[in-house]
This record gives structure tokens, C-alpha cells and sequence, in this order.
């Protein structure tokens, strides 16, 4: 017991000089506790906001109106952690942390809340519940981490549930994004045709299944990114990581 405490205490140590010589000071610490603290409150609001809904009208037909306002508040705040890894204030790739947050962004702001036709689709209603399920657990785990009290089945939930999850959530997203497809050709919005003053053509409807196709190569890329750090925070692998 003694010598676990004593390896807590080395390790926390090790942490906050680890933290110390990448020039993550109290202020940094403290404004990362308050962030992390925020976006779990937000995102658990809406778990409590959409089993309400359910419970009350039993029928997911309307949800994503009713939760609408709350989740692009919370999703579009996450672009602050693009921020945070382009000034080092976390150890993450931009790149990789710029995918996943435009790629939300994109989802709730041009697809969902841009097509009243696919709010009530049930794809909508498992991306959802996927998403809330996966940020509730990741920012309780940097919460209880920068706090230095983590319980393991947090750090375990963080890096093993998106084994699920994910693949899930593209599911959800993907098929959002298909049934969107039909609105998006029939009422040419968000398109430019030629011709016009600018003489620039754009076609939403192709732009979206680009955007789809462009799963392809990148959601592999981020789900063995967690692979990797799962490996690393789980089983205490040392991982090379590339520079951007
Ligand atoms: C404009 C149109 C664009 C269209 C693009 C279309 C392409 C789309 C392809 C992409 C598909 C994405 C689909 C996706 O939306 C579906 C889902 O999300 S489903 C739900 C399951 N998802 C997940 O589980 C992933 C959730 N997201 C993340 O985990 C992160 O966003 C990600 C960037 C993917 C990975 O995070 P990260 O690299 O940061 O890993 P770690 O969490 O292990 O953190 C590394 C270290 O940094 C510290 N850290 C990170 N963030 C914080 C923070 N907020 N506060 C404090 N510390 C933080 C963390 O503790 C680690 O530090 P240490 O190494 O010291 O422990």
C-alpha cells in the first residue's frame, strides 16, 4: 500500500516536471481544469437534456431540435483545442485534433442544422449518443488527470471504449451526411452555378460526397492514433511520435 502510494506520488511528481519543462505552468493547468471541467458539464447536459427528451415524448422525432442550440455550442467550443495544440499547451498533433474537430463542426453546422429534412433521421440520434458518450468520458479523464486523482476505469473507458464508439459514430456520421444527399442536389444550396459574377462553380451535393469519401483514408489514421495512445497510457508502451 505504502509502496503504491509512493509510486503515485513519484508519478505524479514525474507528471508535474514533465509539465514543468514543457512550460505548462499553473495558469496553463488552471485554464486547461477549467476547460476540461466546461466541456464535461456541457456534454453531460445533453446526455441529461436527450434522455429527458426520450423519456417524455417517447420518440427520438424531434430531439435534435430540442438539444440543437446546446450542442453547437459545445461542439464549436471545441475548436479552442486546435488552439491549444498549435501553441504546445497540449502534446497532440493539430493536424490530427484539426481533423476531428472540423469534421464535428462540419457535421453539426453544414449537415444537420443546415437540412431540417435528416434532423430526425436515427442516424442522427446514434451519432449523437456516440459523441456524448465519448467527450463525457475523454474530458473527465483530462479533468481527474490535471487534477492528479484519476480513477483507473476512467483512464480505461477513455482509451478503450472508442474501439467501439468510433466506428459508431462514422456509421451515424456517414450515413447522415447519405441521406442529406438528396435535399442538398434537389435545392442547390450552398452551390454556385455558372454563370455568375465571380465565374466560379461550386456543387455542395460532389462536396459532400468527396467529404465522405474522405473517410477513407482519414478516419484510419485517427483511429490508430488512439491505438497507439491506448497502448502507450494503458499498457506503458514508449511510442515515437513524428513531429507536425
Ligand atoms: C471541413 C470538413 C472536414 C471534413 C473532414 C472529413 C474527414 C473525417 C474523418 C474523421 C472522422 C471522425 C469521426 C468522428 O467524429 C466520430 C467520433 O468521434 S465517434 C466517437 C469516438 N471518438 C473518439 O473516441 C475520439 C474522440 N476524440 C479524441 O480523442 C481527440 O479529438 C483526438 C484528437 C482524436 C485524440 O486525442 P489526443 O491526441 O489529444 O489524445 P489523448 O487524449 O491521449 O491526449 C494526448 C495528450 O494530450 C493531453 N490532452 C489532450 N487534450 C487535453 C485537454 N483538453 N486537457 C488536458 N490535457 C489534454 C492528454 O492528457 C495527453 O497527455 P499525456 O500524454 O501527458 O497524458
Amino acid at each position: 500500500m505504502a509502496s503504491s502510494e509512493e509510486d503515485g506520488g513519484a508519478a505524479s511528481e514525474e507528471k508535474e516536471n514533465n509539465n514543468k519543462k514543457r512550460g505548462k505552468g499553473t495558469v496553463a493547468t488552471a485554464w486547461l481544469a477549467f476547460y476540461n471541467i466546461a466541456m464535461t458539464a456541457g456534454w453531460l447536459v445533453l446526455a441529461m437534456a436527450m434522455m429527458r427528451f426520450y423519456m417524455q415524448k417517447g420518440t427520438h422525432k424531434g430531439l435534435y431540435r430540442s438539444i440543437a442550440r446546446t450542442l453547437k455550442f459545445f461542439q464549436t467550443f471545441a475548436l479552442i483545442e486546435v488552439g491549444h495544440c498549435a501553441i504546445g499547451l497540449i502534446r497532440t498533433s493539430v493536424i490530427v485534433t484539426g481533423v476531428q474537430v472540423s469534421s464535428r463542426i462540419f457535421m453539426v453546422w453544414f449537415v444537420t442544422n443546415s437540412i431540417r429534412q435528416i434532423q430526425n433521421e436515427e442516424s442522427v440520434v446514434l451519432f449523437l449518443v456516440v459523441w456524448t458518450l465519448t467527450e463525457i468520458t475523454r474530458y473527465s479523464y483530462y479533468t481527474f488527470n490535471l487534477l492528479h486523482h484519476l480513477p483507473y476505469f476512467i483512464k480505461w473507458a477513455r482509451y478503450t471504449l472508442f474501439i467501439i464508439l468510433y466506428p459508431l459514430g462514422v456509421a451515424g456520421e456517414l450515413l447522415t451526411i447519405y441521406s442529406a444527399l438528396p435535399f442538398v442536389r434537389r435545392s442547390g444550396m450552398y452551390s454556385m452555378r455558372l454563370p455568375n459574377k465571380y465565374n466560379v462553380s461550386f456543387d455542395y451535393y460532389y462536396c459532400l460526397v468527396v467529404i465522405m469519401l474522405s473517410y477513407i483514408p482519414l478516419f484510419p489514421q485517427l483511429f490508430f492514433h488512439m491505438l497507439r495512445q491506448r497502448r502507450r497510457v494503458l499498457h506503458g508502451e514508449v511510442i515515437v511520435e513524428k513531429d507536425d
